[in-house]
């Protein structure tokens, strides 16, 4: 049981303007400081999930039809972006959202300007944390890696000190070791600061590693929860859903 619930989606109903039903009766849970995954097949509903906690369901045309958000006990079902934004939540949208054509270290500036200056953190913080973002600090974002982006994005994003970072398909496209080497940075970090975190992941094996507890979406339902541990025992059941023939012994997926 979560002891100090920071997010809470209840019976969370979210349909699109194309018709597309893509959640239905969906609850989830993350406590302060801890770490959630959501895992599932393609078009299980983990990014309209996303979308919908981070006030984005507008913006891609969607819709909640029934069911309620809340960040600390406060209804946020139909604020918007930069509302939720202020309540300590920060997502790292699938594709990075690193602006190309800025430095490295102006990408993390520009964040860092949205804090008041006597609590703004420094800069090299960012470079404590992935030492290659120091080394390219100069270089266009839009030159690094896409390792080295993700890592510029969640870096950035734990620079603002959020109370909840929600991640969606953050090792889409990367190898295994930097997606390791990325989530290594993020625990630390995040574990420093008590920042809780939502990986949304089709990498179940890896996601699995790194989170507390997680939710199996498939079609819009959450049909199995569990710890970690759990959910890699329910083998056969949970991988059934994940299109993974056994779970327990799906590593290849790395
Ligand atoms: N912008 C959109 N407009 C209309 N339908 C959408 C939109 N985005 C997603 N959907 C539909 O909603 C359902 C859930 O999609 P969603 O992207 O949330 O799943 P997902 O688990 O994140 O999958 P993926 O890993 O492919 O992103 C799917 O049927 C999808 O076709």
């Amino acid at each position: 049981m979560v002891e100090q619930q920071f997010l809470s989606v209840r019976d969370l109903d979210v349909a699109y303007a194309s018709g597309a039903h893509a959640l239905r009766g969906v609850s989830i849970e993350v406590g302060a400081g801890e770490r959630v995954g959501i895992v599932g097949a393609n078009g299980a509903g983990k990014t309209t999930v996303a979308r919908a906690v981070t006030g984005l369901s507008a913006v891609f045309r969607a819709t909640v039809r029934q069911g309620r958000i809340s960040l600390a006990g406060k209804d946020t079902t139909r604020w918007p972006a930069w509302r939720v934004l202020a309540a300590g939540v920060v997502t790292i949208p699938e594709g990075r959202g690193v602006i190309s054509n800025m430095t490295v270290e102006d990408n993390l500036r520009l964040v860092l300007a949205a804090i008041p200056r006597r609590r703004r953190p420094a800069v090299t913080e960012a470079y404590t944390m992935y030492p290659v973002l120091g080394e390219r600090r100069r270089a266009m974002a839009g030159l690094l890696s896409g390792g080295e982006q993700q890592m510029l994005a969640v870096a950035r994003a734990l620079l603002v000190r959020p109370r909840l970072i929600v991640a969606d398909e953050l090792s889409l496209g990367l190898a295994p070791r930097i997606v390791t080497e990325i989530l290594d940075g993020l625990a630390a970090r995040a574990a420093n600061e008590g920042t809780a975190v939502l990986l949304i992941e089709q990498a179940v094996v890896m996601s699995l590693r790194f989170v507390d507890r997680a939710y199996v979406l498939d079609q819009g339902t959450v049909v199995a929860q569990g710890t970690s541990d759990e959910l890699r025992q329910a083998g056969d059941t949970t991988a059934r859903y994940l299109g993974v023939a056994d779970l327990s012994r799906a590593e290849e997926l790395l």
